[in-house]
C-alpha cells in the first residue's frame, strides 16, 4: 500500500486553478521531493492531502484512507509542517511544543528536548521574540516530535542557515532509515537532488515529470562553449545562445554529428563540451512553452 496516492486530484478556488488532474504515488519509506515555482500548486496539493481543503474532483489517499472521508485518522498518522506557521505570540517555545504534543495526547518530552538540542532552539524564549528561522524550527519540532509515520513538509528549510539545514536533513535521513515516509515541497533544486530519491515537478497546477532524481537530471543535451568563428544559424537544437568576451556558449540538444560538421567548417580556437548542470535542466521543465532539451 502506498503512503500517498492521488487520482486525478483537482482543486479550483472558485474559478481559479489550484491543481489539475494530479496522479501521484509515493511508496512507504521514500523521501519524495515536490518541486515547482511559486504558485505552481505545491501548497494546494499538500492541503488537499491533509484534508484541509476538499478536492473539486478526484481523490487523495494516505495509507489507503481517503483524505476527505477519514480526515481524523489521516491526521493522526501525519506530521505536517506548513510553509508559514502562525503561533500564539506570547507563548514560550516549550509551551507551544507541549500544547502540540497534548493535542495528540502524547508525551513527546524526550523527543522534543532532543530535537531542540539538535536544532539549537532555546525552549524558554517567547515565540514572538524569535527570528523567522527559529520559528521554522518550532514548526519542524511540532511536525516531528510525535514520530509520525508520514511527514508532509511544505518548504521546510526556508530561513534555516546552512548548518541547520544540514542537521535538519540528517534528522530526515535518520527518520527515513527507520521507515518514515517523507514528502517535502521545495523550490530549491539542490536540496531535492541531495536528499530525495524521487521527485515530481509541478508547473501551473500539473505534474510535468515524476521520476527518480537521477533520471530527472539526465538529458541528452550538452553545454557547448567555444571561441572562434563558426556559422550556427542553420543548426537545429540550439538553445540559450549567448556570446560574452568572444566566447559563445549554448545548450545543444540536436544531432551531434551535424554540430561537428558545422564546427569543422568554421575556425575554432578553443572548445569545451560538458553536461549541463541540474539547475539548467530544471529551468527547462519550468519554461512555459519550452521543449525539454
Ligand atoms: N485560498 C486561495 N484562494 C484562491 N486562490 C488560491 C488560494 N490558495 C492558492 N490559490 C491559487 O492556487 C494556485 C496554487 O497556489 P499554491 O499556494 O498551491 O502554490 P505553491 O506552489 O505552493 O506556491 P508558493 O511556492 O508560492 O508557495 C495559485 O495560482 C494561487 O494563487
Amino acid at each position: 500500500m502506498e503512503a500517498i496516492k492521488t487520482e486525478n486530484l483537482t482543486k479550483y478556488y472558485g474559478k481559479s486553478r489550484g491543481v489539475l488532474e494530479l496522479n501521484l504515488s509515493v511508496e512507504q519509506g521514500e523521501v519524495f521531493g515536490f518541486i515547482g515555482p511559486n504558485g505552481a500548486g505545491k501548497s494546494t496539493t499538500i492541503r488537499t492531502l491533509l484534508g484541509l481543503v476538499s478536492p473539486t474532483k478526484g481523490s487523495a489517499q494516505i495509507f489507503g484512507m481517503d483524505t476527505v472521508k477519514n480526515k481524523e485518522a489521516v491526521l493522526q498518522k501525519v506530521g505536517y509542517l506548513p510553509s508559514e506557521a502562525i503561533f500564539y505570540p506570547s507563548m514560550k517555545v516549550k509551551d507551544i511544543l507541549k500544547l502540540s504534543a497534548d493535542l495528540r495526547k502524547k508525551n513527546c518530552a524526550a523527543e522534543s528536548n532532543s530535537l531542540c538540542e539538535r536544532l539549537q532552539l532555546d525552549r524558554n524564549r517567547k515565540v514572538d521574540e524569535l527570528s523567522f528561522g527559529n520559528r521554522k524550527k518550532v514548526s519542524i519540532i511540532c511536525a516531528l516530535q510525535h514520530r509520525p509515520e508520514l511527514l508532509i513538509l511544505d518548504e521546510p528549510t526556508g530561513g534555516l542557515d546552512p548548518l541547520m539545514q544540514r542537521e535538519f536533513f540528517e534528522i530526515i535521513r535518520e527518520r527515513s532509515r527507520q521507515g518514515t515516509t517523507v514528502f517535502l515541497s521545495s523550490h530549491i533544486l539542490s536540496e531535492v537532488q541531495h536528499n530525495c530519491s524521487r521527485a515530481a515537478i509541478i508547473r501551473e497546477g500539473r505534474i510535468i515529470a515524476c521520476d527518480s532524481v537521477d533520471t530527472l537530471a539526465k538529458t541528452n543535451a550538452k553545454r557547448v562553449s567555444l571561441r572562434g568563428t563558426v556559422d550556427l544559424t542553420d543548426l537545429n537544437g540550439i538553445r540559450d545562445q549567448v556570446t560574452v568576451d568572444g566566447t559563445t556558449s549554448f545548450l545543444f540538444g540536436g544531432d551531434i554529428n551535424q554540430l561537428l560538421r558545422q564546427l569543422s567548417d568554421g575556425n575554432i580556437l578553443d572548445i569545451h563540451i560538458s553536461e549541463p548542470d541540474l539547475e539548467e535542466i530544471f529551468l527547462h521543465y519550468y519554461e512555459k512553452d519550452g521543449d525539454r532539451v
